[in-house]
C-alpha cells in the first residue's frame, strides 16, 4: 500500500483545513493524512503558519474551515469548533518553553498529569519510574526545575508529556532553546523516543536539516499553504515547487530564471540548456544541485562568470557560494578552495538541470 494514501490506518486526517485571523488567513487549505506511528515534521518559514497548523492538532485554536479527524474521530471543525478540547484529545503538546511548576520536584512534575487523570498511586508511580528510566534522567527525580539545566528541563517536560501515554504528541520547536550540540543529541533521543512510545508525533520547525533528519513524512510549508506532503527523500529527489525546492537540501539546490531564445534557455546572454525542457513556455527557472556546479570552467560546459562571496569546507570538499548579480549560487570545488570576496570565478554547469519549474513556482515534468 501506499504510505501516503488515505486509509484506516490513519491517526491524523486533516481535511481542507483553514484558519483566518480577520482578514488575513494563516493556514490554507491543508490536506494531510498521516498514517499511525509517523513522525510528521511540518517545516517553513517564519510565519507560514506551522504553529497554527499544530495550535488547531492541540485543540488550542479552532478551524475556520474544514476538520480534524484522529483515529477517525472527529475533534475539530469549521463548523463545530473544538470538539473535543486539549484535554480529551489523547494528545501531548511539547512547547518550546517548559513550563514545569517550580515549587514541585521533577518526579512530582511528571506525575502531575498522571494525578489530574486520576491514575492510582502505584500505578502512577511505576509510570513515572519508567519514563525517568527512557529519558535518563533518574537521578534528577527529587530535584526542583532551578536545580537542573535547559537540557534536562527539557527532558522533563518531555517525560512529563509522554508520562500519560498519550497516542498523539505534538511538538513545536522543542529544541530551538538548547546550544546546537544538545540540539543534535536531543534529535536523536526524540527519535528513540517516538519509537519507543510509537505514538504518531507531529513536530514543528523552521530549521530543514532537522526535519529531514527526524521525519518519517514532511509537509513543507509557505504562506499557509502546504507545498508538499510526503517521505523526506521523495521531497529531495522529486520537488514539486520551486519553494521546496530551493528550501530543503544542504547545500541548498540553484534555480535559476531563464527566457527561451529559438532553441535554447538563455540565463543573460549564456545558453544554459535546451528549449524543448521548457514546456512550451518562455520564461522558466532551471534548478542545478551545488554538486551539478562546477568551480572552474569545463570545456563543453556552459559557464558564466561569478564574483567569489564565501567559502565553507564541508567533508573534503569546499561549498563556494558566489554572485551573478543579484542571484546567490552555490558551487561544489574539490579540497580546499578560496578566494578574495568580489574575484572573478568561472562556474560551469556540467549536468543537465535536475528540473524545470515555471517562473510561477509550479514543477514542469518532462
Ligand atoms: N492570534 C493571531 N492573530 C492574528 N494573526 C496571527 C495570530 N496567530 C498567528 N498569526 C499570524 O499568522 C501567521 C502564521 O503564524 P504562525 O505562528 O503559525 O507561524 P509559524 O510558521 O509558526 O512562524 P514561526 O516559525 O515564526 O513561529 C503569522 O503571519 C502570524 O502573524
Amino acid at each position: 500500500m501506499n504510505a501516503l494514501a488515505a486509509g484506516a490506518a490513519d491517526a491524523i486526517q486533516i481535511r481542507n483545513l483553514v484558519k483566518r485571523f480577520g482578514a488575513f488567513t494563516a493556514v490554507r487549505n491543508v490536506d494531510i493524512a498521516v498514517p499511525a506511528g509517523s513522525f510528521l515534521v511540518l517545516v517553513g518559514p517564519s510565519g507560514c503558519g506551522k504553529s497554527t497548523l499544530l495550535r488547531m492538532l492541540a485543540g488550542l485554536e479552532s478551524p475556520s474551515e474544514g476538520e480534524i479527524a484522529f483515529v477517525g474521530r472527529t475533534v475539530s471543525s469549521g463548523t463545530g469548533g473544538v470538539i473535543a478540547d486539549a484535554g480529551r484529545r489523547n494528545a501531548g503538546l511539547v512547547f518550546q518553553s517548559y513550563a514545569l511548576w517550580p515549587h514541585m520536584t521533577v518526579a512530582g512534575n511528571i506525575a502531575w498529569p498522571l494525578k489530574v487523570a486520576k491514575w492510582p498511586r502505584e500505578k502512577r508511580d511505576r509510570r513515572v519510574k519508567e519514563v525517568l528510566a527512557l529519558l535518563g534522567i533518574d537521578a534528577l527525580a527529587e530535584r526542583y526545575p532551578a536545580e537542573i539545566s535547559g537540557g534536562q528541563q527539557q527532558r522533563v517536560a518531555i517525560a512529563r508529556t509522554i508520562a500519560p501515554e498519550p497516542s498523539i504528541l505534538l511538538f513545536d520547536e522543542p529544541l530551538s532553546n538548547l546550544d546546537a550540540k544538545l540540539r543534535i543529541e536531543m534529535r536523536s533521543e526524540l527519535m528513540r523516543i517516538h519509537r519507543a512510545t510509537g505514538a504518531t508525533s507531529v513536530y514543528v520547525t523552521h530549521d530543514q536539516v532537522e526535519a529531514m533528519t527526524m521525519a518519517t513524512h514532511v509537509a513543507v510549508l509557505n504562506n499557509g499553504r502546504v507545498e508538499q506532503f510526503g517521505r523526506p527523500i521523495d521531497l529531495l529527489r522529486d520537488p514539486q515547487t520551486a519553494f521546496v525546492a530551493t528550501f530543503l537540501g544542504t547545500p541548498p539546490a540553484n534555480l535559476l530564471p531563464v527566457r527561451r531564445s529559438s532553441e535554447t534557455l538563455v540565463f543573460g546572454e549564456t545558453a544554459l540548456a535546451p528549449a524543448a525542457l521548457s514546456g512550451g513556455r518562455d520564461d522558466v527557472q532551471l534548478l542545478y544541485r551545488a554538486e551539478d556546479v562546477n568551480v572552474g570552467a569545463v570545456a563543453g560546459a556552459p559557464t558564466l562568470t561569478a564574483r567569489f562571496a564565501e567559502a565553507a569546507p564541508i567533508a573534503g570538499r569546499t561549498m563556494v557560494t558566489a554572485m551573478v548579480g543579484d542571484l546567490r549560487i552555490t558551487a561544489m570545488a574539490d579540497g580546499y578552495f578560496t578566494a578574495m570576496p568580489g574575484d572573478p570565478l568561472a562556474l560551469s554547469f556540467i549536468r543537465t538541470p535536475d528540473a524545470v519549474f515555471a517562473a510561477t513556482g509550479e514543477r514542469i515534468h518532462q
